[in-house]
């Protein structure tokens, strides 16, 4: 009793001025047995549990999982980004990821490392932990394939500092913490494709760690090789300018930061092209959605949720991934079956024709259930995202899907024409002017080609093939397709004769 009478009557900072000063001296005779980084660690936890003793410790948890975990903290890896720089110095067992330079890794500390950081004369500390998710091992093996690999533990950082220090670290040191894990951050970025993960792969109420899995987003495509006429080009990237630098914009006429783009055109006129090359130009992120392995609408609003800001969320044909409006768009999309141009549709329409009958692998994600997505309330969280829809036939789309205000900027894809063949020929062959360029634009004119087409028929497929040889594939691919039209032609009128002669 007298005993903690007496260490209680002692002023706390002298005491833990006199341990820091033992701590001293056993550090510097551990420095000779080259001991340091093994007892260093052990010692001063040690050493700071007893000093808690008589000036506690406060701690600040940051989780990897916040907000009824429904999002991915952007406090922890705010955390983590700083971390990584402090990492290099003190800690012995390190995590690597990749990073944007293919020769770096960033690293951070693995689970139950610690790190200290001084800040303006206080010391602070860093533990790393993580807990097991609380559900059965049944379930965690269930969901053991998908990217997001729900099965991971929930991963915690936590900060221990001096209660005297507290305004400091609190007001000061947490704020610049995350400021510099912000800066980390975008000098490590990776951009990224995501994925949604089916549905019926999520966890059913236990813990779930994310609906989408990633790769790396490395495609070629920018506005520099995609071919289209130059003063549409040039309206897109304004426009996309716009959206970017448009923050305060948006908040000053009360619009959430997002914007909504529909590219429209026959296959192979580079829809997909275009999304690569708006996220190249942007350095945006992009979540690919599949709609039809999404269940339900509460789905595709957890999905969203889950996107980060600074992405583009891509629906790609959305006419065939979703029955807008029941029977009536079944029965058309069959009727598209026998329209040679409809394959695709047909392949659609028969797999969603079989899929009705089987409850479970249906979506249930209704006209309503996408509008709500896209300018629904939740829309707004995050800030700072495009949607884009693409189709084949934007003439079997809602009105309402559609109207300025969802999808803002409607983009038409259309066949090769002149400009975008000159422009191809640049980039393939590397050819401003040639004999062949006049045919070439006079069968451009009578026949419908698509950059794909042209693009392919203008790649060299041997070691002697050259500009002239590529071009003159191409004029004789557009004659043949000319002659093929010519025949149809004839056809179809031979048909229509006799049939009025029946
Ligand atoms: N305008 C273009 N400029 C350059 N390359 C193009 C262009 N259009 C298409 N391509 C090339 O043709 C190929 C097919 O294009 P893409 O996949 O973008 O077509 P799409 O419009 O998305 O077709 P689908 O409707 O079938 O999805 C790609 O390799 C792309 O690089
Ligand atoms: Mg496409």
């Amino acid at each position: 009793m007298e005993g903690s009478s007496l260490l209680s009557g002692l002023n706390s900072g002298v005491v833990v001025s006199l341990i820091a000063v033992l701590w001293t001296v056993v550090w510097q005779n551990l420095q000779h047995l080259q001991l340091q980084q093994f007892f260093g660690r052990h010692l001063s936890r040690h050493a700071r549990r007893l000093a808690a003793m008589v000036d506690p410790y406060l701690s600040v948890t940051i989780a990897e999982y916040e907000g009824g975990r429904m999002r991915r903290s952007d406090a922890f890896e705010e955390v983590k980004a700083y971390l990584s720089a402090a990492c290099s110095r003190g800690v012995r067992h390190l995590r690597a990821e990749g990073s944007k330079d293919a020769d770096k890794l960033v690293l951070s500390m693995v689970d139950g490392e610690e790190v200290a950081d001084e800040f303006q004369g206080a010391t602070v500390w860093w533990w790393a932990y993580s807990k097991s998710p609380p559900r059965s091992d049944s379930a965690a093996a269930w969901f053991g394939g998908g990217g997001g690999g729900a099965q991971e533990e929930r991963r915690f950082y936590r900060l221990f500092f001096l209660e005297r220090h507290r305004e400091l670290v609190l007001d000061t040191y947490l704020p610049r913490v995350r400021r510099e894990g912000r800066a980390v951050m975008v000098r490590n970025r990776q951009r990224k494709l995501f994925t949604n993960i089916s549905t019926h792969q999520w966890s059913d109420g236990g813990y779930m760690r994310s609906a989408w899995s990633h790769v790396v987003f490395e495609h070629p495509k920018t506005f520099a090789t995609l071919a289209m006429d130059p003063a549409k080009k040039k309206e897109i990237t304004d426009d996309l300018d716009m959206f970017k630098n448009g923050k305060e914009y948006y908040a000053r006429v009360g619009k959430a930061w997002k914007r909504g783009y529909l590219l429209y055109g026959p296959p192979g006129t580079g829809k997909s092209a275009m999304i690569a090359a708006m996220a190249n130009y942007l350095d945006y992120d992009i979540y690919d959605i599949e709609l039809t392995s999404v269940h339900s609408n509460t789905d595709l609003r957890k999905l969203f949720i889950e996107t980060t800001s600074k992405s583009i969320i891509v629906i790609e044909d959305i006419d065939c991934s979703l029955d807008l409006t029941g029977a009536r768009k079944k029965k058309k999309a069959t009727a598209a079956a026998e329209d040679d141009k409809g394959k695709k549709d047909a392949a659609a329409a028969a797999k969603a024709a079989a899929g009705g009958d089987k409850k479970d692998t249906s979506s249930k994600v209704t006209l309503s259930g996408l509008l709500n997505f896209i300018d629904g309330l939740w829309s707004a969280c995050g800030g700072e995202r495009i949607i884009v829809f693409t189709t084949n036939h934007v003439d079997r789309l809602d009105p309402a899907l559609i109207r300025r205000g969802r999808m803002d900027k409607h983009i038409e894809m259309s066949y090769c024409g002149y400009e975008a063949f000159k422009f191809l020929a640049k980039t393939y062959l590397d050819v401003d002017e040639h004999a062949l360029f006049g045919a070439v634009g006079e069968l451009l004119r009578e026949v419908e080609m698509t950059p794909a087409d042209v693009a392919e028929n203008l790649t060299p497929k041997s070691l002697e093939d050259n500009p002239d040889s590529c071009l003159a594939a191409l004029v004789k691919a557009l004659e043949e397709a000319k002659e093929k039209k010519a025949s149809a032609g004839n056809d179809r009128d031979e048909q229509e004769d006799d049939d009025e002669e029946q």
